[in-house]
Formats: C-alpha cells, sequence, structure tokens
C-alpha cells in the first residue's frame, strides 16, 4: 500500500505580508518549504511526496527540493505541481495529479506553512489510518473559543469539546475524492482544511482525530516567524522525544 505525503505550498502568505511567499522564507537557515517536505522525506513510512506550490513559483521549489528528488536528501519528491487559488483548489490539482492512483492508496496532506511537524504526529497518522478512512490531527484548545454573529455572542461551545486541528490530515484517496467530487456540485462551497470537506459532504464517515504537537505551528503572522525562529534553535527537550 503507496502512502503519500501532498505538501500545499500553494499559497501567497497575504496575512504575513513578505515580498515572497512565506513557505520560501527561512528560519533556522532554510527554508520553511523544506523543513515540512524533509519532515517527510526522513520518514520510513512514507513512499513518496507530492509538492503543490504557488503560481510563479515551482521553477524555485524545484531548485530548492533539486536534492530531495535526487535520493540525496531520500529522492522521495516525485512531483512539484502548480496550485489553485484556494487551498481546497489546490487540493483539487493534487488529486488531479493522483488520478491514476488506487483508491486504497493513503493520502497525508499537509500545510507547508508547518515547518516543525514530528515524526511521532506523522505515525500517529499512519497507525490511525489503518482502521479509519479519514484522520485528523488536533490539539485541544486553550482559549475560550465563542461562535459569534453580528458582533454578539451566540454560542459557547464547552472548551473540553474544543479541538485546533493542524495537518497533516490523512485519508484513504477514494474518500477524499469522493468528498471532492460532492463539493463541486455545491455552489457554496467553501472550506478551510481537508476534513471539513469529508465531513460536510460524506457525514457517515468518521474522522478519527489524534494527538497534535504544539510545536506543529502554522507560520501565519508576523509573530509566527519570531516564534518559528526561536523554536528552530531549541533543541527538543528529552521528555519532548519520547
Ligand atoms: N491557494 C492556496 C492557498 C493555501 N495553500 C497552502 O495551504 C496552507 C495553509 O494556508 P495558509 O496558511 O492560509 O497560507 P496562505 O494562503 O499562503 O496564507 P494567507 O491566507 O495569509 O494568504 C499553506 O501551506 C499554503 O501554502 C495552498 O496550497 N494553496
Ligand atoms: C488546515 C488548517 O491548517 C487546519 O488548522 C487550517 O484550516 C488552514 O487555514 P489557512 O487559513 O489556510 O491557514
Amino acid at each position: 500500500m503507496t502512502t503519500i505525503a501532498v505538501v500545499l505550498a500553494g499559497g501567497t502568505g497575504r496575512r504575513l505580508g513578505a515580498a515572497a511567499p512565506k513557505q520560501l522564507l527561512e528560519v533556522g537557515g532554510r527554508p520553511i518549504l523544506e523543513h515540512a517536505v524533509a519532515a517527510f522525506a526522513g520518514h520510513r513510512g512514507i513512499d513518496r511526496i507530492l509538492v503543490v506550490m504557488a503560481r510563479g513559483h515551482v521553477a524555485a521549489a524545484a531548485e530548492l527540493l533539486a536534492p530531495y528528488r535526487t535520493g540525496r536528501a531520500g529522492g522521495k519528491v516525485s512531483q512539484i505541481i502548480e496550485g489553485g487559488a484556494t487551498r481546497s483548489e489546490s487540493t483539487l490539482a493534487a488529486l488531479a495529479a493522483l488520478a491514476d492512483e488506487p483508491e486504497e492508496t493513503r493520502v497525508l496532506l499537509h500545510d507547508a506553512a508547518r515547518p516543525f511537524l514530528p515524526g511521532e504526529v506523522i505515525d500517529r497518522c499512519l497507525a490511525a489510518l489503518e482502521e479509519h478512512q479519514a484522520v485528523a490531527v488536533g490539539v485541544p484548545a486553550t482559549d475560550t473559543i465563542v461562535a459569534v454573529r453580528d458582533g454578539l455572542v451566540e454560542s459557547m461551545p464547552p472548551r473540553h469539546t474544543l479541538s485546533r486541528f493542524q495537518t497533516p490530515q490523512g485519508f484513504r484517496l477514494g474518500v477524499l475524492r469522493k468528498a471532492y467530487e460532492a463539493a463541486a456540485a455545491d455552489p457554496d462551497f467553501a472550506a478551510t482544511d481537508d476534513c471539513g470537506v469529508v465531513h460536510r459532504y460524506l457525514p457517515q464517515v468518521p474522522i478519527r482525530v489524534v494527538d497534535g504537537d504544539e510545536r506543529n505551528l502554522k507560520v501565519t503572522h508576523p509573530l509566527d516567524l519570531v516564534l518559528a525562529e526561536h523554536l528552530a534553535a531549541s533543541p527538543r527537550s528529552p521528555e519532548e522525544n519520547q
């Protein structure tokens, strides 16, 4: 059974506001995109890596990731393709590139903007995919989270029921395909992640949630870059490595 990591790097980093897409910025001396790819390249459970890159930056990604294509750094990057205008369109581009893969293929979709993905989180996703067709990675909410409408609190789900989703999110390819096929028929389609697409369009498919990791942050705003530099410089403690 093949396991493919899809690294979604099709965004432009509008909220970060840098001149280049944020995944090309360096933290700890190497580009954020390379950190994300290296996490999968170094994991024995991953067979291939598909990178979905922002329009106009595919050549830059190919140059940067050349060692990951030749074998010098694992040789697992098999394709670098152009993404779409939204994250979901980039996932669709990945699905098109994987059109010849069997339904049972395992795919892990990961934000390139998350440079510090621990191998243990990949382990947990792959273990859960043995039994489940869809897997999410979450960490407990620490703030109180409320739904707000027109400036007023609409609902307050109990915090202990809330999880902040990270990536990777794992699927049997057939399930992800079916969900996106159903979504294509919805004129109001909008999603912020891939589990949301499965949850909405294939509600009968249970989504298993496994533990994420606080280090697996998403570089979104300028302050996240400061935190990322700090994390890159901090070796994991022996407790964290257990
Ligand atoms: N059209 C898009 C938009 C986003 N992504 C990817 O999805 C991940 C999470 O998206 P986000 O953090 O929102 O990245 P950006 O879209 O680049 O950021 P912003 O929304 O601030 O522009 C990122 O790795 C991003 O590159 C993608 O592949 N294709
Ligand atoms: C997929 C995700 O990282 C889960 O938390 C998140 O939804 C991506 O959102 P973004 O707005 O594309 O950064």
